[in-house]
């Protein structure tokens, strides 16, 4: 693995809902650089996990630490700004606006935390380079003065990461990326994570197990809230609690 420093933390996480509890016990440790996913039966904790982590929901026990430093109190916009950003089911896609201008709207949202608030005709150029330059990384040149509420499903999902990335983080944490989405979009938007994978750390939950053996450094999984087994897909597809799982299918 990249790095063996644990960028997330999980220390017996727990999460109840009434007398039921949804997340028991976590521990878990996301390595630096890596791409990790979260995979389990339907019900097995999956987003209540991601909404700990990413600070939806706060825990009924346990810690969460971010780069060694406890956050497990801390605000979403907090954590936010530490580097852990959560994309696709917050990120804000303007209908209305044009997937460029959606992109830069972004990156005006990021540079408001370091610059000054007015901008020089230098600046806005750079930004629009800047947001041109996401655009194409994400596979959506040729879409750029489309407006977002016109894009294909998976383009909308395609310009939701550019506008995650536009804030730069150090940690996405990716909700079902592929859910929803044909073929050809899957393939595209599994690259794509691989590419902005690079450089970065990356926490997904994801059904497809196809896209999760392809992309994933480290894999999870769950059932009934608890963690069943840990390690590659290869070590993970081979073991008999999880195989016992799948078989159970969606009463995991
Ligand atoms: N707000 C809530 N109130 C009560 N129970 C909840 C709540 N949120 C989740 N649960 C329960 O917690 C369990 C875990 O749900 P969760 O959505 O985290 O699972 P999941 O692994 O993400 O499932 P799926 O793959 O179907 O999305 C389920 O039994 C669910 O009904």
């Amino acid at each position: 693995m990249p790095d063996s420093a644990p960028i997330i933390e999980a220390r017996g996480l727990t999460r109840a809902f009434g007398g039921f509890i949804a997340v028991k016990n976590v521990n878990l440790k996301v390595r630096g650089g890596t791409i990790h996913a979260l995979i389990g039966p339907n019900g097995a904790g999956k987003s209540t996990l991601f909404n700990l982590l990413t600070k939806f929901l706060s825990p009924s026990g346990g810690s969460i630490f971010f780069k060694g430093r406890d956050v497990t109190h801390m605000a979403p916009a907090d954590i936010a700004l530490l580097g852990l950003v959560r994309s696709f089911q917050i990120s804000s896609v303007f209908p209305h606006l044009s997937a460029h201008e959606n992109v830069r709207v972004a990156l005006q949202a990021r540079e408001c935390e370091t610059f000054a608030f007015w901008k020089s005709n230098r600046t806005l150029r750079r930004l629009n380079d800047e947001a041109s330059n996401l655009l194409e990384s994400v596979g959506l040149a040729d879409r750029s003065q489309t407006r977002a509420s016109e894009l294909s499903y998976g383009r909308k999902r395609a310009l939701e990461l550019a506008t995650t990335l536009a804030l730069d983080p150090e940690v996405l944490l990716l909700d079902e990326p592929m859910a929803g989405m044909g073929t050809e979009d899957i393939g595209r938007t599994a690259n794509l994570i691989r590419s902005v994978g690079n450089g970065r750390t990356i926490l997904m939950v994801e059904h497809n197990l196809g896209v999760v053996a392809d992309l994933s450094d480290a894999i999870t999984v769950l059932r009934r809230g608890e963690i069943i087994a840990e390690g590659t897909y290869a070590e993970v597809s081979a073991d008999s609690e999880v195989r016992k799982a799948y078989l159970g299918g969606a009463h995991g």
